[in-house]
């Protein structure tokens, strides 16, 4: 990917600072990456508490950097003692907003003023669209600033219409039977390029009886502050949400797709960049060596992603929905799936699956999604997995737990043909029949193939110099980040 690359003593220096948690790092680092072989000078802002994390993860010298590559850090102004509240996402919103603007502003002045002639000025600033605090910072030392929103651009704009949807009246929710009387089923015809989404499938959040509810109001605060940033990145690709961008361009600066980001971040040669990773658990690489005894498209992976909870009870009917179906599986449980309680399998289970299935607790989610042995994908639905999924051309089975999860499964269902979703009450019973239908049926088939279409259209995206994210990418560096 060298269309552009800038060489000479001004290096531009963009601090790339990701929201603080997994699914919004991972993104972020292979847009730095990109940015970094394009010849950008990296500041990558990671939290303290994921600091640490990483490097209990990743080791002590995972961290270290090069020199145009560092890490830097602020913390999240959560409580020390909250070790679980990264997971607890309205509290990090809330002090990320409300506490981390004065570090972020300390941490830029003392890069400004450094000695090192290595580090040159700051001169654009890569932050999280959750973490619109940032544009501030920019204001102040007169940058631009991109917006990088890391859900899909359908989910995006369901949060674009947060208020139109609270001033057409259907937020807050009357009361509680709203969530059970079929109110959720009602249809809106009105949100260009979504026409027929349910309430139930646009972003979880609108889902309250309460008009405080605080991350209705973040998100609010979030997409009408986007209007003031210099561009916004979408990992996402033109042909994939074509109608969904249209819509989002007539209501928001200009916007560059530059997705798949792993399909776009494979074409650097720095070899030196692969081992900087953003795992925030240690990966269990033996499921590799496991898949590799196993036919092409037997084997059903199960991943929740790094938020996603449940209940004691779903876990055991997923666990007997997958016995039933009777398939191979590699199952990723992570430790704190069960909210509060330890995840526990019936004996039984563990049993009578021993054969077929393999538990771990965190894999290398992208090198399992594009091994052979792996036939379907069974996601809450988070972004990064839909992406990886289409970009290995695996089907999915969706069972969205929160955000715009939601939203991406309606469009995985009706829009894309890839994707199948399974009740939000979930049922060992269903859990087969959707899992043998994954594998084995005409519906599958027919998924498989549409997967397998979206994957070459998203490799042609981003490998061919055409392809409309390679020249996105350009167009961001020349028109927004080198524009000061
Ligand atoms: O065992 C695992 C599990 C996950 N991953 C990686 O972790 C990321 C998970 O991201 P995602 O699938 O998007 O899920 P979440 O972690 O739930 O992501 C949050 O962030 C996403 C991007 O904004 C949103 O789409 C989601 O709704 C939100 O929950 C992916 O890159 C995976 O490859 C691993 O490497 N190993």
């Amino acid at each position: 990917m060298d269309s552009i690359r800038i060489h000479g003593q001004d290096k531009p220096h963009a601090v790339c600072i990701p929201y603080p948690c997994q699914g919004h790092i991972n993104p972020m680092l292979k847009l730095a990456k990109i940015l970094h072989h394009k010849g950008f000078h990296i500041t990558f802002v990671n939290t303290e508490y994921n600091h640490r994390r990483l490097l209990k993860s990743r080791g002590p010298d995972s961290l270290n950097g090069f020199p145009s590559f560092r890490f830097e850090t602020i913390p999240d102004g959560l409580p020390p003692c909250d070790a679980d509240a990264t997971q607890d996402i309205p509290s990090l919103c809330e002090s990320t907003t409300t506490t981390c603007l004065g570090p972020f502003k300390e941490l830029l002045a003392k890069l400004n003023t450094t000695s090192s002639s290595n580090v040159p000025r700051v001169s654009c600033i890569v932050s999280d669209g959750c973490m619109s605090f940032t544009l501030d910072a920019a204001q102040d030392l007169g940058i631009p600033e991109v917006l990088f929103w890391t859900p899909s651009a359908c989910g995006s704009l369901g949060y674009m219409h947060y208020r139109d949807l609270s001033e057409k009246g259907y937020f807050p929710l009357k009361d509680a039977s709203d969530l059970t009387n079929g109110y959720l089923e009602t249809a809106l015809d009105w949100i260009p390029s979504m026409k027929g989404i349910r309430l139930r499938d646009l972003p979880s959040f609108l889902r309250s009886t309460n008009p405080d509810e605080y991350m209705f109001k973040f998100l609010v605060q979030e997409t009408d502050r986007s209007k003031f940033a210099s561009a916004i990145v979408i990992n996402t690709f033109e042909r994939l949400e074509k109608e969904v961008l249209e819509s989002l361009r007539t209501l928001l600066p200009p916007i560059y797709a530059i997705g798949p980001l792993h399909f776009l971040v494979k074409h650097i040669e720095d070899k030196n960049l692969e081992c900087l990773g953003s795992n925030l658990w240690k990966e269990d690489v033996q499921c590799l060596d496991w898949l590799d005894s196993k036919k092409p498209n037997s084997v059903v992976y199960v991943n929740f992603g790094s938020i996603t909870v449940m209940t004691p009870n779903q876990l055991i009917e997923f666990a007997w929905g997958l016995a039933n179906s009777q398939m191979e599986f590699l199952w990723i449980i992570r430790p704190d799936i069960v909210s509060g309680e330890q995840a526990i399998l019936p004996p039984e289970f563990v049993g009578e699956t021993k054969e077929r299935g393999m538990l771990a607790s965190w894999c290398p989610q992208e090198q399992v999604l594009s091994h052979p042995a792996i036939g379907g994908f069974l996601t809450h639905s988070g972004w990064n997995s839909t992406l990886e999924s289409i970009g290995s051309g695996v089907p999915m089975i969706c069972w969205p737990f929160f955000a715009e999860q939601q939203t991406n499964c309606w469009f995985k269902g009706t829009q894309w043909g890839i994707g199948m979703e399974i009740d939000n009450n979930v049922k060992r019973d269903e859990v087969e029949s959707l899992v043998r239908e994954l594998m084995a049926g005409e519906k599958g088939k027919e998924m498989k193939k549409k997967a397998m279409e979206w994957k070459k259209l998203a490799e042609e995206a981003t490998q061919k110099p055409e392809g409309s994210s390679f020249v996105a990418i350009d167009k961001l560096i020349n028109e927004i980040l080198l524009k000061h």
